[in-house]
């Protein structure tokens, strides 16, 4: 997407990264777009809404996380943010990134379950014998990844393998920020009745002022797994059930009774795309306890 006095410079699976046109280097805009991402694809069609809502989650955590952001405050030193992406974007401090995926797990699901179930261990960390796909762990881990190429996927590190990629200081304070962020973030989810069950966090240094500071976007269903807690609690559930990803399960269960997994999967029925954008409304006001600012026109 073009934006005007910003060049494109590189595109995830659900975010583009913009420079300013003018060969600045102060500033980055990180764009979140519409594309929803299942089974390592991107969907189609978007979900209209979904950018400005997960903007809107980021936003308002940043807001209450008490650690230095990236995002710019004063936006009079800055390019301007083009009207047609204001509510999905990010106007941020260009931070000097650490090479590593702060991921804190409360539970382990995914690739930490998938290592445990090889080594019993994950990222070095001894876990009990026994543990099942989504169990609660007794205290977060810290579980961090190599920041792999652009594109490519990350590599799970043990803490010791941080020191030697960032140094000792750095690494113990992205992983003591990082378990405290998670603790915090979790423990209110929890009184909305949301469990948060891993996070990843990104951190830069200010080439400015030297001090690390929280970059990315933070807490949000892209960034982060949530399941709601009353289902998660009942056992009577099958654990798919239990497990359930808040915004991305509707999507995940439609393209498994729709999609053999080979080639590029079907497009999304619009019931499915306005059922998903409800899912992130209900999972935004679960947590913010607000409407978000953006609803799609009906269709
Ligand atoms: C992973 C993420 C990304 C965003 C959008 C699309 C693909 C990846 N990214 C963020 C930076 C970055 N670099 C320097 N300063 C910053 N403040 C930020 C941020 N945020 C580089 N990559």
């Amino acid at each position: 997407m073009q934006l005007a006095g910003w060049r494109h410079i590189y595109s995830g699976k659900v975010r583009d990264l913009y420079t300013p046109a003018d060969g600045s280097d102060a500033h980055l805009l990180v764009v979140a777009s519409n594309r929803v991402s299942a089974f390592d694809h991107v969907l189609e069609p978007p979900i209209p809404g979904k950018g400005a809502l997960l903007t809107a989650l980021s936003n308002w955590w940043f807001a209450r996380i008490d650690l230095p952001n990236h995002l710019v405050d004063d936006r009079a030193a800055a390019p301007e943010v083009p009207a047609e992406v204001a509510d999905r974007a990010m106007l941020t401090r260009r931070l000097e990134m650490h090479p590593i995926e702060c991921v804190v797990r409360g539970a382990l699901t995914g690739s930490g379950y998938a290592e445990y179930e090889r080594t019993g261990a994950v990222c070095g960390i001894e876990l009990p014998a026994g543990l099942r796909d989504g169990d609660l762990l007794d205290t977060p881990i810290y579980t961090p990844a190599y920041k792999a190429p652009l594109g490519e996927h990350d590599e799970n590190i043990t803490f010791a393998r941080s020191v030697e990629l960032v140094g000792e200081d750095v690494a113990t304070a992205l992983r003591d920020a990082s378990l405290r962020l998670f603790t915090a973030a979790r423990d209110l989810a929890a009184t909305r009745g949301v469990v948060l069950a891993d996070t990843k966090f990104e951190f830069g240094r200010d080439p400015l002022t030297g001090e690390l500071v929280l970059a990315d976007e933070v807490l949000t269903s892209d960034s982060s797994r949530y399941w709601d807690a009353s289902a998660y609690h009942d056992t009577a559930l099958p654990r798919q059930d239990r497990l359930a990803s808040f915004d991305k399960q509707i999507v995940r269960n439609w393209l498994s009774e729709h999609w053999d997994r080979t080639g590029e999967p079907p497009a999304l029925p619009e019931r499915i795309v306005a059922q998903t954008y409800e899912r992130y409304r209900e999972l935004y006001v679960r947590l913010t306890g607000g409407e978000p600012p953006y609803a799609p026109v009906a269709v």
